[in-house]
């Protein structure tokens, strides 16, 4: 299993004078394959005692010697230092009493020390940490996307910092939120999830609030598109409509969630279906007040559908510019059920701290400092529950829009899909209350 990243950390403008002599004429391309390697492994032996002391790594022990008692720095021992792509990994043995967590405070001024764009660090097992240092940017030039053979409703979005492929996995993180200022790269992921999902047996939904003009192109392969508040809300009962018989269907086979079901009853009744919502602030926003009571039910009936969603194959991609409090109490309620986060570059700190603040409130200033001119770079949280800098793939939209013309023969009509229930009977009113009460 890849081992758990826990931060990564550009290093910001100042320096750390550490081992500044053997530093001397060193650049970060230095990192690399060849006969450069032995060097490299050299000199990160060889500054290691002064690195580690500058990085506040080391351990004082007193040693009783013939001139009596004195201090003893003892550096972390490392070992196994290998290239990588992108720069070097090196493993740590922990100080007695050291957690992961000091290393990962540690990283600005490791990576000023070793002069290179990024440390993070990876929890190897007990007494031991990996750090893997990246000379440059891997985010800046992705080269071309490699072949993904994905299983059924995963789609590979682009690439971490790391070096891996980025996957949108949806069976493992259910929900995703989506955020981002104009030209930041949401679209393109949209883009993406359009053109993996295509030709997979999935249905797909839609609610384009920006007047259709996001997804009316992939229509083609989109079960129902709805494109005004009218229309959404039509939409969301007939989701509920949904999942309310795919539940009645489980409890008739004694299951709890339609994976469990044999593989001809779930083909046959309970097609996953993922759902896209632009511009999600257009559903909450009040133009007068004869709207509130609509908007209320329009965020409630979302929110269901989010909580049973998982159980009932029913996934949410909820995209926006911008998201904050002031939206509602529904928009917070929602986030907390949309377990994926995407949050590209966006206009303000508030909208920053929405989409990430609540699951990792330290990737906030790597989220605010994504240039302009690097669309498509996010930070995201998936199914890790960690955060990481991640690109997106270049998917056009005429990409998606052939994929979606071309398997528009699997998309299945909605009357089928809300009609495809088998079960004998749908759940009462008061049965789907008591589920969502005991979700919730
Ligand atoms: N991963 C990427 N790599 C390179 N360029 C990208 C990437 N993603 C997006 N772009 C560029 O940025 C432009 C804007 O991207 P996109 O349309 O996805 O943004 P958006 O956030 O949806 O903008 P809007 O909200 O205005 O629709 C694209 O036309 C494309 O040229």
């Amino acid at each position: 299993m890849f081992p758990e990243i826990l931060w990564a950390v550009p290093p910001a403008a100042v320096s750390v004078p550490v081992g500044a002599a053997v530093w001397r004429n060193w650049s970060p391309a230095s990192w690399n394959y060849g006969p450069g390697l032995v060097g490299n492994a050299a000199r990160v032996h060889l500054t290691w005692a002064d690195v580690s002391s500058g990085c506040g790594l080391t351990k004082t022990r007193t040693r009783l010697g013939k001139g009596g008692r004195r201090q003893v720095e003892r550096k972390p021992k490392l070992s196994r230092f290998r290239p990588t792509g992108y720069g070097f990994r090196v493993r740590v043995r922990l100080h007695d009493g050291q957690t992961p967590g000091d290393y990962a405070q540690a990283l600005t001024r490791l990576a000023h020390s070793w002069r290179v764009h990024a440390v993070r660090v990876r929890r190897t097992g007990p007494g031991w940490v990996e750090l893997v240092a990246t000379s440059r940017d891997p985010l800046v030039n992705l080269g071309a996307a490699s072949a993904f053979d994905g299983e059924l409703l995963t789609v590979q979005l682009g690439r971490l910092e790391t070096g891996e492929p980025w996957v949108v996995d949806f069976r493992q993180v259910p929900h995703w939120l989506d955020i981002g200022a104009t030209q930041s790269g949401k679209s393109t992921d949209v883009n993406a999830l359009i053109k993996g999902l295509s030709p997979q047996p999935v249905a797909l939904a839609g609610l384009d609030l920006k007047g259709g003009v996001e997804l009316t192109p992939y229509e083609d392969r989109i079960s129902k598109l709805a494109t005004t508040r009218d229309e959404c809300g039509g939409l969301l009962d007939d989701l509920i409509g949904i999942l309310t018989d795919r539940m009645a269907l489980c409890r008739t086979h004694r299951m709890r969630n339609v994976w469990k079901l044999p593989e001809d009853v779930r083909e046959q009744h309970a097609m996953p279906i993922v759902v896209f919502v632009d511009e999600v602030a257009e559903l909450y926003l009040m133009a007068d007040k004869s709207e509130k009571d609509v908007i209320a039910k329009t965020s409630t009936t979302l929110l269901r559908i989010a909580q049973l969603g998982r159980a009932f194959a029913v996934y949410l991609v909820v995209c926006g510019q911008r998201v904050g409090s002031d939206l509602g109490p529904g928009v917070t309620a929602l986030r907390s059920q949309l377990s994926g986060r995407i949050c590209h570059r966006v206009n303000d700190a508030e909208t920053a701290k929405m989409a990430l603040g609540d699951l990792a409130p330290d990737s906030l200033e790597a989220a605010l400092s994504i240039p302009a001119e690097m669309p498509g770079v996010a930070v995201t949280v998936g199914a890790d529950g960690r955060w990481h800098r991640a690109r997106s793939f270049l998917t056009t939209e005429e990409e998606a829009e052939q994929a979606a013309r071309e398997f528009a023969h699997l998309a299945p009509s909605w009357d089928a899909l809300t009609t495809a229930s088998g079960a004998p009977s749908s759940i009462s009113d008061a049965e789907l209350a008591d589920f969502l009460d005991g979700a919730a």
